[in-house]
């Protein structure tokens, strides 16, 4: 087994704004632990609000745990989601520099892969206007092509793959499968449970900001199966 390059003890996240609402925090994760090791190729399910992308933010250093333990290598970890990560009124060869100097490479080695991501992106002339005239789809292009380039040690998919359309779908899937292959450590939240059966084998059911169980994919989709059927008992 690979070292563990994240490791996560009973990590809870609270948000200030609901905070303030009333006196009772809300706990979007109250308790997760969680073990990542390199090469390992983990997926992240559970129903709607169960806090996966807080997770992965909290993986990625982009969130501090409010209580728990997160420990962690010498690594580099991106964070793939719509939801943040790009300056809007930058281009998409500004927002490639400027993920890649996040991510700690050298602006000459950015800028020497940039030929590569604009090619795996598909944008064409897109690639040099400002992303706010960006589509969904547009944004999860140059994002998974930045990614795909920069490789970083620990790469974190947020229900991306499913906003491309249907050809990109299959060749940054592809892309993945091959990164995984090289032993990548990737993981993977998506609602979309053949995508998951297809690149994890590991998976960390979530719901209600607490992990439910963590094991093989066979294992612990047949539980959350087994749950959904009994309209969520384990929740
Ligand atoms: N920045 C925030 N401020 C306040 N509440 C938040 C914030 N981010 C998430 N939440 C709340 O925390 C809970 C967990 O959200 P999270 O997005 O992690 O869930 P999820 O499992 O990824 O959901 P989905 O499958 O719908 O994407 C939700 O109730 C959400 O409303």
């Amino acid at each position: 087994m690979g070292e563990i390059l994240v490791e996560l003890r009973n990590v809870g996240v609270a948000f200030s704004a609901q905070r303030q609402l009333n006196d009772n925090r809300f706990w979007a994760l109250e308790d997760v632990s969680l073990s990542l090791r390199r090469g390992e190729r983990l997926g992240v399910i559970g129903r709607n609000g169960a806090g996966k992308s807080t997770l992965l933010r909290v993986i990625a250093g982009i969130l501090v745990p409010d209580r728990g333990s997160v420990q962690r290598a010498p690594v580099s970890c991106q964070l793939l989601s719509l939801a943040l990560g790009f300056t809007p009124h930058l281009s998409g060869r500004d927002n490639a520099i400027l993920s890649g100097l996040m991510l700690g490479l050298r602006r000459r080695d950015i800028v020497a892969r940039l030929p590569a991501i604009r090619e795996f992106s598909e944008l064409g002339e897109f690639f040099e206007q400002p992303i706010a005239a960006y589509s969904a789809g547009m944004t999860m292009r140059l994002a998974f092509s930045v990614a795909i380039q920069v490789e970083p040690d620990v790469l974190l998919i947020d229900e991306v793959l499913a906003v491309g359309d249907a050809e990109f779908q299959q060749k940054s899937g592809a892309a993945l499968r091959q990164r995984m292959g090289e032993g990548h450590t990737v993981v993977l939240v998506s609602h979309d449970e053949s995508q998951v059966a297809k690149l994890c084998d590991r998976v960390l059911w979530v719901e209600h900001g607490k992990s439910v169980l963590e094991g093989g994919r066979d294992d612990v989709f047949a539980a959350y199966h087994r749950d959904l059927h009994l309209g969520g008992a384990a929740a």
